[in-house]
């Protein structure tokens, strides 16, 4: 199974790149969902109350997202120690669901998939993948993105500060998407990115897009996770 990694900064377009190229036949995996779930499930919420206390998890209802990217995502010292034990919480396990996804999908003789991780190389989930893209956009577009999830540009910062520079993350990337259009221009311009990678013309780009007629699985690099 190839491995394609999506990487780059926060409200920049990553997902939408991979659903674009989950619109070519290629299942999506996406970080932050399984983050999600994971934060959750019964082992990480008991672990979070603990640390955390019940300003963000009362012992029923849902966690206070919002309160907890508070606490975790300030530029002083205390907010990065509260940052690394979240993520000690949570990120093993979503370590785990991850692999275990793609150890499902290559069972499933998927010819590629998208693995999008805002934390890719800082979590070592590069190492897996055959190819890397990274996504940026300008400034104020995701200043506008950010503003809808009801973000402010100065969260918006704080984030990005938490996270490799978006030099660092290019340079250790095979393709650096500049999402400057519309929706549209995006897919297409994966659309045709994909078909120069399978050796194809781009002029070849006709909808509906199959990656599985395109690539052959056994040109994947990486063979972690073959069965
Ligand atoms: C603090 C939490 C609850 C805030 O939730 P919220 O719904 O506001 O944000 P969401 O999870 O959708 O993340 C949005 C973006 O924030 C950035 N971000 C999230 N976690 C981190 C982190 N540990 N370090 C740096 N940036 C992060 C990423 O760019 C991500 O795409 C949540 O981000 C979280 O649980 N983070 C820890 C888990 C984690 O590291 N997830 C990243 C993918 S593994
Ligand atoms: N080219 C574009 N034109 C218009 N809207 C866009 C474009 N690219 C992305 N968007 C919108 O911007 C928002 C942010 O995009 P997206 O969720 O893909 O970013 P992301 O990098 O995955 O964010 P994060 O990792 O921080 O969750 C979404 O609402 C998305 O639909």
């Amino acid at each position: 199974m190839i491995i394609l990694g999506l990487v780059g900064n926060p409200a920049s377009g990553k997902s939408a790149v991979g659903e674009a190229v989950q619109q070519c036949g290629a299942p999506w995996i996406n970080a932050d969902l399984v983050a999600k779930e994971v934060l959750d499930a019964p082992p990480q919420r008991a672990a979070l109350q603990q640390a955390f206390g019940d300003d963000v998890i009362a012992s029923t209802g849902p966690i206070d997202r919002a309160k907890l990217a508070e606490q975790v995502f300030g530029d002083d010292p205390a907010s990065t120690d509260r940052l690394r034990r979240l993520e000690s919480i949570v990120h093993p396990a979503t370590r785990q669901r991850i692999r275990q996804q793609l150890v499902d999908l290559a069972v499933d003789q998927t010819t590629m998939c998208v693995l999008e991780v805002p934390l890719m190389f800082e979590s070592d989930w590069d190492v897996v993948c055959d190819a890397i893209w990274c996504v940026d956009a300008p400034w104020s577009r995701r200043c506008r993105w950010a503003e809808k999830r009801g973000w402010t540009p100065d969260e918006l910062r704080r984030r990005q500060d938490k996270q490799l520079s978006i030099q660092q993350k290019a340079r250790r990337s095979n393709w650096l998407i500049h999402n400057d259009g519309t929706l549209d221009d995006l897919r297409n311009r994966v659309a045709r990115r994909l078909a120069q990678w399978s050796g194809r013309p781009s002029s070849d780009v006709t909808w509906p897009i199959e990656v599985s007629r395109w690539f052959d699985p056994a040109s994947a690099h990486c063979h972690f996770v073959r069965p």
